[in-house]
């Protein structure tokens, strides 16, 4: 697919464009020539962390997705543009403090949703693509009675694809699930050409280290141990730029009312991640192992963690040849990298949780 001929001057709308895969996609989009339109959260001191250094090639609207006014006159802006694209990343996207927070959770992740769907129709926007991000958490844990509905891999292990059974254990993966519930209601009532995508894990620069990439390598940048709670579950983890193509790939040549779900498509345990991460920075003199502690204060509330997640991708690739190009090696370098030469944006400022 050529990105370049078909992304030049086209308008495009990121909510989001401030967060970790927000801000790969923004500056993807800026680099491909596209005509940038960013949502962004109005912050008391009205700066951007992610995508400061894209401003001067950004239009940046100041708002927040829960409040419908600010929604809808930043997309009224876009009235006389022809052929959008809305990527719509935005979201409180961590499943731990949506147990913190699961109000707060709810409101930004299905009403903030159901703001922008509710605002393009109003508007009668020109659209060509409603691209809702959504998650591998929606999958949950397998349940018993569900387990002859899931494919399989040759090894038996379950493959996660748009056929699957949802069982979503968190509050994050229920709001998320809702917001792709609406997004496909909004296509079959009003012909909207919506896609939904389900991401499974991604990290990389510029990812809060509350994530687990990031707390394993701060921790290990700044002192002799790396604390961490559940380390028995399973992540299918894809390098963010891998992702970005993922949604560029779908907005461009994904079938409106579809899903596609995409990711690495190999899992590992997140004690398999940690010692791999570990010896990647030690191998590369970035630090002296650290050891592994564990702390049970870390781990998700009851049974809610999901086990397993392993992701089929058939579909995705079929239709618009998309695959995964960073190898776990090549990513984790790249992260760790980026976290040891951009100290000032972590450094003793970090919640590791
Ligand atoms: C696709 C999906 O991907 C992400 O959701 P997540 O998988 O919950 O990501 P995470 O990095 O917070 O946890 C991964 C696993 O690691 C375990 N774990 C152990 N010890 C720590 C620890 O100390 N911190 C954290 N955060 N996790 C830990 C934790 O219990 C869990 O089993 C989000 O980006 C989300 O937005 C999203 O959509």
């Amino acid at each position: 697919m050529d990105l370049n001929t078909a992304l030049a001057d086209r308008p495009v709308f990121v909510t989001g464009a401030d967060g970790f895969v927000g801000s790969h996609l923004t500056e993807r989009l800026v680099d491909l020539g596209a005509d940038v339109h960013v949502f962004v959260r109005a912050t008391s001191s009205g700066e951007l962390n992610n995508i400061r250094h894209l401003t001067d090639s950004l239009t940046v609207h100041r708002g927040d997705l829960r409040d419908q006014h600010s929604v809808r006159e930043a997309l009224a802006s876009l009235r006389d543009h022809s052929g959008i694209i809305v990527f719509h990343l935005a979201a409180q996207a961590h499943v731990g403090e949506s147990w913190d927070r699961p109000y707060e959770t709810v409101d930004t992740n299905v009403n903030g949703t159901l703001n922008l769907l509710q605002s393009i129709v109003d508007l009668d926007l020109d659209v060509t693509k409603v691209d809702t991000a959504g998650t591998s958490e929606e999958y949950g844990n397998v349940k018993e009675e569900m387990t002859d509905k899931h494919d399989r891999g040759e090894d038996g292990r379950v493959l996660l694809s748009e056929r699957s059974p949802v069982n979503p254990t968190s509050v994050y993966a229920t709001s998320k699930l809702a917001a792709d519930f609406l997004t496909m209601n909004y296509h079959d009532a009003y012909g909207l050409p919506t896609v939904t995508t389900r991401m499974f894990n991604n990290y990389g620069p510029r990812q809060n280290p509350r994530y687990i990439t990031g707390t394993i390598i701060t921790q290990a940048l700044e002192r002799e141990i790396v604390e961490l709670g559940n380390l028995e579950p399973k992540r299918d983890l894809c390098y963010v730029q891998d992702g970005v193509r993922g949604h560029l790939h779908v907005a461009l040549a994904g079938s409106s009312g579809e899903q596609y779900v995409y990711g690495y498509g190999e899992n590992i345990s997140m004690r398999d991640w940690t010692n791999l991460i570990l010896d990647v920075g030690t191998d590369h003199g970035y630090w002296e192992r650290p050891e592994i502690v564990q702390d049970e204060g870390r781990y998700r509330p009851g049974d809610s963690d999901v086990e397993e997640l392993l992701v089929g991708y058939e579909k995705l690739n079929e239709e618009t040849g998309w695959e995964p190009q960073v190898s776990w090696e090549e990513g984790i370098q790249r992260t760790i990298d980026w976290y040891a030469n951009n100290t000032d944006a972590w450094y003793g400022r970090v919640d590791w949780r």
